[in-house]
């Protein structure tokens, strides 16, 4: 069933959950067999976690095996998946090799057309220093977005951000103004940071913005030690959860209603009533 722009019909939303490794192919082969399982379920909407072709915590390794957009395989085979099982796709990031020593981590939407719709380049880096055995320094080796996307799906607005995004709300607040119903956080969070704040945070920018989340997740023990906490999410615009995957790969899915972004924000409109105000003397 193909629904017109903007339709507001209710569709099917699915988050891949995967343990990406160190190399191209066998991690896209895995997140393909996942994303056929999910459309096998019913899903119009399909989504991976940031980083999903190559998870290379070694900034000289990174960059070695970083591949600029035109020889990256996950485009191409992100295309014919979106084309052959006729869904929306989103790669929540491929590493995209900018040929200066630097990699864009961008997020690319996939029409059931077989083209790309909307690229997203991760806006603020995590150079975070975490008592979980790694540093993470991720300017060093990633050159920061500077720009905020929106682009359309047949069943509404769709908002792009990656991972450590979800800890900057005015970056929500400014999808959500400019007509987002639906935003995106592919995530390779921290276990550790993860059992913490993951949870708590999905929940207050859904409930900020009145918008449906969808954050499919990195989990497991990956190449070097480096371990990421799963739990892939969906919350609906009323801060419920809907759907949350475990520790393992596997598919998150949910029935997505557009009308609950409405209804949710006119029991609480906090989006209308913002206010503007002198900062403090
Ligand atoms: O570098 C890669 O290979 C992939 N990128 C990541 O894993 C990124 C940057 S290091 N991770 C995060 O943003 C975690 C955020 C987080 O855990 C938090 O905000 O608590």
């Amino acid at each position: 069933m193909s629904a017109t722009p903007n339709s507001g019909a209710p569709f099917t939303a699915a988050c891949i959950q995967t343990n990406t490794g160190p190399d191209h192919a066998p991690s896209l082969k895995a997140a393909e067999a996942l994303i056929r399982e999910a459309h096998g379920a019913g899903a119009d909407l399909i989504m991976t976690p940031e980083v999903t072709s190559l998870l290379e915590s070694r900034r000289a390794a990174a960059l070695e095996k970083s591949l600029p957009e035109e020889s990256h395989p996950g485009i191409p085979l992100f295309r014919a998946l979106a084309a052959e099982l006729q869904v929306w796709l989103l790669a929540g990031s491929f590493g995209i090799g900018l040929g200066d020593n630097k990699i864009a981590n961008r997020s690319f939407l996939f029409g059931p057309d077989g083209n790309v719709k909307a690229r997203y380049d991760k806006i603020h880096m995590f150079d975070v220093e975490i008592p979980d055995g790694q540093t993470y320094r991720e300017s060093a080796t990633y050159r920061a977005g500077e720009k905020a996307v929106v682009t359309d799906l047949p069943w509404g607005r769709l908002g792009l951000t990656i991972c450590y995004d979800l800890r900057f709300p005015p970056l929500y607040r400014v999808l959500a103004e400019a007509g987002a119903s639906f935003i995106t956080v592919p995530s390779a969070f921290t276990r550790l940071t993860g059992a913490a704040h993951w949870h708590t945070l999905l929940k207050a920018r859904a409930i900020e913005t009145g918008c449906y989340i969808f954050a499919p997740a990195q989990c497991g023990t990956h190449a070097g030690g480096r371990e990421t906490y799963g739990h892939s999410l969906i919350v609906s615009p009323w801060g419920e959860v809907l759907a949350e995957g475990g520790e393992e790969p596997g598919v998150v899915m949910a029935k997505i209603d557009p009308a609950a972004v409405g209804k949710a924000r006119s029991m609480v409109p906090s989006l209308t009533n913002v206010r503007d105000y002198a900062p403090p003397d």
